[in-house]
């Protein structure tokens, strides 16, 4: 039924531990992703059938899976744990899409593992309903992300500070090989397992890259890339540990993430950050030194010499200027720009500090700059005025401009305030309604409805989420 083809399942013992998810007592279906499920090449009328629910939920195996928990180790908040893993998750299998492209089918929240420690092995539905919203939307935008195949309700309850409902997210991703997974043989001095990651990576993600140095070269292309996507949608992802830094690329591990509504570039929501070390403009920074451990992983594989060190350095040391031209791509498209000059970075940069002063709404300037309301959203609108000058000086003879702005800044985004009322539906009533709405709407970011207009708006004082919490 589903084409399995598990070739991490086929790497040597000591990558991952088989281990089945643990069922559950009463699986529901709450949300199937269609579209990604067509994406796979899997049969969605299955899917929906009692016994695709079964398989979602983590109580049947489906024919070709080979269940296993990968190892991987991480420095979190700078700290180096060895030893991680997939403490609540198991990778069923990889899919073979009918194109080719191959997408790890994994199951968050099913169930403790051998890495599980003191931890239950589950996740409650608000983090699952969040991950799936967040990442769905991310997808449409076009970032690269993990997606979200299915949130199932598992029937049991799990204890966080208080009982809360159990779930499992059925998350799909080009491979969750996270930048910890290559720290967790480098720690151990393992360069036998080192070697064969590298190169199962370099198969599966950077087939023509010709070794270990251009491995690290393009992971730090990627992650310029997604770090600039996430800058351009206000997005703080909240816990960059490596260990949730996928060497894909793709964004992933969206436990205390958020987007900021108001303009503050130190702006930090996760409760357990507390010195601020991933807040939204400390990023591309941290993304350097996550990076840095990759390099000092992959150095063996370079000759462990002072010339590899070096070139592994020269590497990390790229991030910046491709970060740099990445952003500036992006927030000149946000303007209407699509060749942007040197020179648009300071008009970027001087609309980016007028809306600082006024904590001005990041996404309701950039989509107002598009329909005349962006002014409204400033404090000093006479200098937003001047600023609005020179910057039609700059844009009246591009041609595209107004088809670029539109397709770089989303009409809505998924706003925390609104993210928490579909989890408190859900949670306390039962009531999905809120979280397929704003599901809908996210995956349609640049359409305008009448029912998804309160979608769009910016929490009154009594709505703002001030913090977000790693309860997950
Ligand atoms: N409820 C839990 N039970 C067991 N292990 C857990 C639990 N929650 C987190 N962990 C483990 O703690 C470590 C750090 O957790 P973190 O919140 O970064 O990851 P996660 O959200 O579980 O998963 P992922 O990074 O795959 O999205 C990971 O090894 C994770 O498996
Ligand atoms: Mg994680």
């Amino acid at each position: 039924m589903i084409h399995f083809d598990n070739s991490y399942a086929r790497l040597p013992q000591g990558f991952f531990t088989r281990t089945a998810p643990t069922p559950v007592r009463d699986p529901k279906l709450v949300a199937l992703n269609l579209p990604l499920a067509a994406r796979l090449g899997l049969d969605p009328a299955w899917l929906q059938s009692p016994e695709g629910l079964l398989m979602l939920a983590g109580n049947t195996l489906p024919e070709g899976a080979e269940p296993i928990a990968q190892a991987y180790a991480g420095h979190q908040f700078g700290g180096f744990s060895p030893q991680l893993g997939d403490g609540r998750a198991v990778l069923l299998g990889e899919v073979v899409a009918p194109d080719g492209a191959r997408f790890d089918i994994q199951l968050k929240g099913s169930g403790p593992t051998p890495f599980s420690r003191r931890g239950d092995g589950r996740a409650w539905l608000g983090p699952v309903l969040r991950e799936y919203l967040v990442s769905e939307f991310m997808a449409a935008f076009g970032v690269p992300t993990t997606r979200a195949l299915a949130a199932v309700t598992t029937g049991e309850q799990v204890i966080r500070e208080t009982l809360l409902p159990g779930a499992v997210l059925t998350r799909v991703a080009s491979s969750h090989i996270r930048v910890g997974t290559f720290e967790f043989y480098a720690a151990r001095g393992d360069r036998d397992r080192l070697r064969l990651l590298a190169e199962h990576v370099i198969a599966r993600h950077y087939p023509d890259a010709s070794g270990a140095a251009d491995l690290l070269q393009r992971v730090v292309e990627a992650q310029a890339y997604t770090i600039s996507c996430w800058m351009g949608l206000g997005f703080i992802h909240g816990v960059m540990n490596t260990d949730n830094m996928s060497v894909s690329g793709e964004t992933i591990d969206y436990g205390p993430c958020a987007f900021m509504d108001g303009y503050r570039p130190d702006k930090v929501f996760s409760s357990i950050d507390a010195y601020g070390r991933y807040a939204w403009n400390e990023q591309p920074n941290i993304a350097v030194w996550n990076l840095a451990q990759l390099a000092s992983c992959l150095v063996p594989l370079m000759g462990d010499s002072d010339e590899a060190v070096a070139e592994a350095t020269r590497i990390v040391h790229s991030f910046p200027a491709l970060y740099q031209r990445e952003w500036l791509r992006r927030f000149a498209a946000k303007l209407g720009i699509t060749s942007p000059r040197d020179t648009d970075r300071a008009l970027i940069e001087r609309l980016l500090g007028l809306m600082a002063e006024g904590q001005a709404d990041f996404t309701r300037v950039f989509a107002g700059l598009s329909n005349g309301k962006a002014r409204d959203e400033f404090l000093n609108r006479d200098s937003f005025d001047q600023w609005a000058v020179d910057w039609q000086a700059r844009i009246k003879d591009l041609p595209d401009a107004a088809q670029v702005m539109a397709r770089a800044n989303p009409r809505r985004i998924p706003r925390n305030h609104r993210i928490e009322e579909a989890i408190a539906q859900a949670r306390d009533s039962g009531d999905y309604s809120p979280f397929h709405l704003l599901d809908a709407a996210l995956r349609d970011p640049f359409t305008d409805r009448p029912e998804w207009d309160k979608l769009a708006l910016p929490p009154q004082p009594d709505e703002v989420v001030q913090r977000t919490f790693c309860g997950t």
